[in-house]
Order: structure tokens, then sequence, then C-alpha cells
């Protein structure tokens, strides 16, 4: 069966590569593209997009009503793929989300929604195989080694702080290990936020820098030793297999999946 699907952000780093992973794929529809700057114009018509005669809308809610698709990808920021998650879910439409930025009372919330609408929905903070690899392996880790820090790495265009994956490694290593405060107990900034941001007593650090692509590091501490683990994205094609994944598993599903780490054993 053919896969209508829609892309918000075309004009995106990432925007760009689900464009052209859709393209490739036989049994997937490029049907139209919501983007901030351009309106009713062809995207081979719109600087910064792809040279194909598929339409622009500016409006979501009449490009859903127009194309009908199955399938919405969004990869925009965090206001905007709020916004576009809870409107595909009210035209019926089944969101594929890989914007980050969403914090546990989003996802309680849009949850609640899927489930009211009956329908399937993906957010996924990271669609490369390799880091879904390094959040499933933390959690393994974390159960026999409960101090953990995270440093993650990108670009300095990124938005949001702390990337999703950190949050979302942060959130499954806590499903495994009690809260605990890590450090030295009577440990002082001299300098705000020098110990990183806090959840459930882990420490995350945000590093932003030119040159970055998207890399995150898990560092276990124990007695006499450390164990480290690392996955670094040196492009953006690294998330398109996760992309194509998640879009063939929202078809299929009811609910709001958040993280695909649930479709890798
Ligand atoms: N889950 C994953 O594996 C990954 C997730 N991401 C996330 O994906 C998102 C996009 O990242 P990236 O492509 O690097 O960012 P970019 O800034 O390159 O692209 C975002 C695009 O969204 C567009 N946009 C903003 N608002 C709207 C709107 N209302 N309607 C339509 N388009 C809009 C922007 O337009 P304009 O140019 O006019 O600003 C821009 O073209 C981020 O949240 C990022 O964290 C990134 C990589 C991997
Ligand atoms: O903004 C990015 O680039 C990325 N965002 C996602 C995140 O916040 O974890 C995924 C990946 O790290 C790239």
């Amino acid at each position: 069966m053919m896969i209508k699907i829609i892309v918000a952000g075309p004009r995106g780093n990432m925007g760009k590569e689900a464009v052209s992973m859709i393209e490739r794929e036989a049994d997937f529809e490029l049907s139209a593209v919501v983007d901030r700057k351009y309106d009713g114009i062809m995207m081979k018509e719109a600087e910064g997009m792809a040279s194909l005669q598929v339409p622009v809308y500016k409006d979501i809610d009449k490009c859903m009503k127009e194309v009908n698709p199955d399938v919405l990808v969004d990869l925009t920021n965090p206001e905007t793929g709020k916004m576009h998650l809870r409107k595909a879910l009210e035209h019926g439409v089944r969101p594929v989300v890989g914007t980050t930025g969403f914090t546990d009372d989003d996802i309680r919330g849009l949850t609640s929604l899927a489930e009211e609408k009956q329908i399937g929905a993906i957010i996924a903070p990271n669609f490369a195989i390799g880091a879904i690899l390094l959040m499933k392996l933390s959690k393994m880790a974390a159960k026999h080694m409960d101090d953990v820090e995270i440093i993650e790495q990108h670009h300095d265009k990124k938005l949001d702080a702390p990337s999703g994956t950190a949050m979302k490694t942060a959130q499954l290593i806590s499903e495994v290990r009690d809260e605990k405060k890590q450090g030295h107990p009577q440990e002082e900034e001299a300098w705000a936020h020098a110990r990183g941001a806090e959840y459930e007593g882990m420490r995350i650090h945000s590093v932003r820098l030119p040159g970055k692509v998207a890399h995150q590091e898990v560092i276990f501490g124990g007695e006499g030793q450390t164990l480290t683990l690392r996955h670094d994205s040196l492009n953006r094609t690294s998330f398109m297999p996760g992309v194509k994944m998640a879009v063939e598993k929202v078809m299929k599903t009811t609910g709001l999946v958040y993280g695909l780490d649930q479709y890798i054993d």
C-alpha cells in the first residue's frame, strides 16, 4: 500500500533529507509539504527546496483537508512541532515527530489525545540506530552502575537543551535507577550551572559548537572504574532509516509511542 506523507520543515537540514528519502522509497508518496515561508506554489518554485512537482502549503489545516495524507513527518521547532502534532491527531493523520523540545507534561498530554483519537503517533527524539542502541545500553548499564552523567554535543543552531536524546536517555535510566544525588553532598557551584542540568540526581551537560552535528556520551562511574558509551551522528543521513521505520510503524500503531527503542530488540 502506498503511504501518503506530508513533511513539515522541508527547507531544514532534516526536512531536506526526509524529502529525499521519501522520494526514493517505492511505497512512500510525498503528497505535500508545509512551510512557513512559501504557500500555494510547487516545491520546485521555492528557494531551498527540492525540485519537485509537489504542492507547498503554509496552513497545515488546509493542507491536511485538501491532501488527506496518511502521515505527517514533522521536523520543525519545538513550538511548531507540538502544534502540528495536535492538529494531525485532530485531522486523523498519523504524526511522526522528530522535532525535539517536548517536556514530560507535553508527552503526557499528547499521549492522552492520541489515545482519545485512537490513532497512531510517534515522537522519536532520535532516529539514528546507533543513538537508539546507546539509549538502550545506557539503561542496561545503569542497573549495575548507578552514578551517571550525560554529555551531549550539538551544532550551535540547535534551539532546545538538553537534547531530546539526552532527556530520553535520562528517563530510560531512571526506570531502573532510584533517584540519587550524585557528587559530594556538600558540593557548591561557584559559577551557576557548573554541574549542568539535573534529572533525578543525574547531571546532564549540553555543548553547542559550530562544526558539531549530534553526539552523546553517557559516562558511568564505579569504584576504581568508569564506563563510557558514545554515539556520533556525522551527518543527517544517519537519521533516515529511522524515519522510514517510524513511518511504517505508525501505520500499524494505535496510541502514542515515545522513542524508537520500543521497536528494537
Ligand atoms: N529525532 C531526530 O533524530 C532528530 C531530530 N532533530 C530535530 O528536528 C528539528 C529540526 O532540526 P533541523 O532540521 O536541524 O532544523 P532546521 O532549523 O534546519 O529546520 C527547521 C525547519 O523548520 C521550519 N519551520 C519552522 N517553523 C515552521 C512552521 N511553522 N511551519 C513549517 N516549517 C517551519 C524552518 O523554517 P525557517 O527556515 O523559515 O526557519 C526550518 O526550515 C529540531 O527540533 C531538531 O532537534 C534533528 C535531527 C535529528
Ligand atoms: O537538533 C539536532 O540536530 C538533533 N536533535 C535531536 C535531539 O535533540 O536529540 C536528535 C539528534 O541529537 C540531532
